[in-house]
């Protein structure tokens, strides 16, 4: 399966007075074909700047670091230009809010005008057509009325699936969803989970997913990227880490998971993440010692694509003629 995306030691801060704080260090994972790739961690984490920088939507943020590779090109020294062709036409977003990227004083079927003209030449009926077929997969019952309507006059769901349509108009291979379901009614959030799968699966692409929620991940995602305070703690398939967590705050957020993971543990401090030559997860892991303050636990990677970042992870029992290690 070959890579959509290759995200390699990306480093981003964020200007604050007086200097830089550091958001992302040392992050690392890849997209492939055809799968949904979850990301997930408590708030702070730096998730939705981790998606938002793929595209370069993280200002104020600046990369200091590291790369990004879409498709072969390398996003993080794209011109502005380039950047605003690939996204949309190979890369659509899906933002948490759906009335934050509609434009209330325009009509639907206007936005989907705007959005497929900045990248190709239609007349206005052959976007119609386009945008009503879009509509309809989307599940909407009416597609001409809300094309020829205002965003107020939506529900938040049809308001997001609307978004969704839009996001998809010019055939994207990879689509960013960050938390696309969270402004939405409990009721609708699965109903609208159900069609992102279906129109990812069904459309040969790829999705990463930002997400709060680990069921979301158990139920749609393939792989899973586990994010702690800027940098990356675990990454691999779903059934392994999920099942066979090897970091401790991956187990953390899994204990967890029947509460909301946004309540389950403060946000880090910017201040300690900025001073921390260690594991950011020293301070609350009941299996810290001296060498976790003291040294970044590098990547081990063991199983194919499972990765944990922890000088002391969980689950290694290992039994020898000598007895049992950790
Ligand atoms: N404009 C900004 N200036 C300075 N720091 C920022 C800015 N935006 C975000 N941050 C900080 O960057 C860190 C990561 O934020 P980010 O929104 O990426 O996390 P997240 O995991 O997506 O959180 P949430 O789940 O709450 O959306 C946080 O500590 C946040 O306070």
């Amino acid at each position: 399966m070959s890579e959509v995306l290759s995200v390699q030691g990306l480093e981003v801060e964020f200007p604050v007075p007086g200097g830089a704080f550091r958001v992302l260090d040392d992050v690392s994972f890849s997209v492939r074909d055809n799968e949904i790739v979850g990301v997930v961690g408590e708030s702070g984490s730096g998730k939705s700047t981790t998606v938002r920088s793929v595209i370069q939507l993280h200002k104020p943020a600046r990369i200091t670091g590291g790369s990004v590779v879409f498709n072969g090109r390398e996003l993080h020294r794209a011109a502005p230009k380039e950047l605003r062709r690939i996204r949309g036409r190979e890369i659509g977003f899906v933002a948490q809010s759906p009335f934050d990227a509609l434009n209330p004083v325009l009509r639907i079927g206007k936005q989907f005008e705007n959005v497929i003209r900045a990248h190709e030449r239609a007349s206005r009926g052959e976007i119609r057509a386009r945008a009503l077929e879009l509509l309809a997969s989307t599940g909407i019952p009416d597609p001409a009325r809300t094309l020829d309507g205002f965003p107020h006059e939506l529900s938040g769901g049809m308001a997001q699936r609307t978004v969704i349509a839009l996001a998809l108009s010019l055939g994207p291979r990879l689509l960013i969803a960050d938390e696309p379901t969270t402004a939405l009614d409990l009721t609708v959030q699965r109903q609208v989970l159900d069609l992102i799968r279906g129109l990812v699966r069904e459309g040969q692409r790829s999705m990463l997913l930002v997400t709060h929620d680990l069921g979301v991940v158990a139920n749609y995602c393939d792989r899973v990227v586990v994010m702690y305070s800027g940098r990356v703690v675990e990454v691999g398939d779903v059934a392994t880490v999920f099942g066979d967590p090897r970091h401790p705050y991956t187990r953390t957020l899994l204990d967890a998971a029947t509460t909301d993971i946004r309540a389950a543990a403060p946000k880090s401090s910017p201040a300690k993440r900025e001073t921390a030559p260690g594991c950011n997860f020293a301070h609350r892991c009941p299996r810290a010692d001296g060498v976790c303050a003291e040294e970044r636990p590098p990547l081990t990677v063991t199983d194919p694509g499972h990765g944990f970042g922890c000088h002391h992870p969980l689950s290694i029992e290992v039994t020898t003629s000598a007895g049992t290690s950790r």
